[in-house]
């Protein structure tokens, strides 16, 4: 498979070949200049939002409940592991304190997502992306633009998967001497080695979620556009029945392949959230904190290992000294007395 050409190239970074399919000529720089979120704009929106109303008035209630001695109930989950995802203020707040730490550090180092179908890949890669300042590529989108829109389904379709991971693998390949980025890859993108020979080059995170919320997911969205779970089901049988049953073997076969990723991000929602799952802005910052506390480990570690002693630095300092000019010098003048009929050293 010859270079994809997908956005122009630094200095020193080769080109390969065109292929006669994929020709560069169909390609253009995928880089998401359309921003829908941003840590700012997402804290703005959603301080203006009637979530965040609720949650002043909730607050300004219970201030007066216990202004009269009452039990306050602030209606958050009890047992929620993550309380803080359910204020949003405080979300953004503990968001932009990862942030800050985790970008000091991370040095412009490529976040790839894999994840099963559903997992929301997409959508939070979009909203990591703008959050560090990253620009974003969703590995189906460059292989749909590509080859003039066409749909991932027509391209399994027209050419077979065989092609279609191919283009996969070329587009990985290309991204990954390229920093500052965050790319969500295809489903099944774990699935090569290769794949991963280039995506550890960065951090690669695995969205782990239950297959009954990614089921849930996709059958919302219409399997069609999803070739391997469209493949094959049954007439006017349940859409959400399909899916799952065809993501639960697809995940058998990939789940030793996803469990390669460095960090591992859970989904599960919890009280409101637990038909949908936990919502991006908490997925983000799970995400964020996992990142975060791999870079700092290694930062540690790194620290570490320059922490060392030599074993027999006396001695060798004291060797240098013999040898410096000035120790020369006296060492020879001493020597000299010596052959002039000085006192042999005491025993
Ligand atoms: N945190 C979330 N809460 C609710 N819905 C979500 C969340 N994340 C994603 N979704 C929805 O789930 C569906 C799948 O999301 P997305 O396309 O981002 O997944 P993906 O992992 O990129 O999938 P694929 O590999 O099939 O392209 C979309 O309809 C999206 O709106
Ligand atoms: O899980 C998979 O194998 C796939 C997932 C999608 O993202 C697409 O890459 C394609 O439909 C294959």
């Amino acid at each position: 498979m010859a270079s994809l050409n997908l956005i122009q190239r630094p200095k020193g970074v080769t080109p390969a070949s065109r292929n006669a399919q994929v020709h560069a000529a169909h390609l253009r720089p995928v880089i998401s200049r359309h921003a829908p979120f941003t840590a700012a704009s997402w804290t703005k929106s959603h301080a203006a939002s009637s979530h965040n109303r609720l949650w002043a008035r909730r607050a300004e209630l219970s201030r007066s409940v216990q202004a009269c001695g009452a039990e306050v109930d602030d209606g958050r989950t009890p047992g929620h592991p993550y309380p803080w995802e359910e204020d949003y203020d405080l979300l953004s707040d503990k968001v932009k304190e990862v942030t800050d730490e985790l970008s000091k550090d991370l040095r412009g180092c490529n976040i790839w997502l894999v994840g099963m179908m559903g997992s929301g890949k997409s959508t939070v890669g979009k909203m990591l992306a703008n959050t560090l300042k990253y620009a974003f590529f969703d590995t189906d989108s460059v292989i749909e633009l590509a080859h003039d829109k066409k749909p991932v389904s027509q391209i399994f379709a027209e050419e077979g998967q065989d092609y279609f991971r191919n283009c996969e693998s070329q587009i990985i390949k290309e991204l990954s001497p390229y920093r500052n980025l965050v790319i969500a890859t295809g489903g099944g993108a774990v699935l090569r080695p290769e794949n991963w020979g280039y995506m550890h080059i960065g951090i690669v995170c695995w969205l782990n979620g239950d297959i009954d919320l990614l089921a849930r997911r996709v059958a919302r969205d219409g399997i069609e556009k999803r070739p391997l779970l469209a493949a094959d089901a049954p007439e006017g049988a349940d859409v959400q029945v399909v899916a799952r049953e065809k993501l639960g073997s697809l995940l058998e076969q990939r789940r030793r392949y996803y469990e390669n990723a460095d960090v591992v991000v859970t989904l599960e929602g919890y009280g409101k959230d637990m038909e949908n799952g936990a919502p991006t802005p908490a997925v983000m910052y799970r995400l964020l904190t996992a990142v975060n506390e791999k870079v700092q480990a290694k930062k540690r570690e790194q620290a570490e290992r320059m922490n060392f002693r030599i074993e027999g630095a006396e001695q060798l300092r004291n060797m240098r000294t013999l040898e410096s000019p000035a120790a020369a010098a006296s060492a020879a003048a001493a020597a000299q007395g010596e052959g002039e009929g000085a006192q042999p050293p005491s025993p």
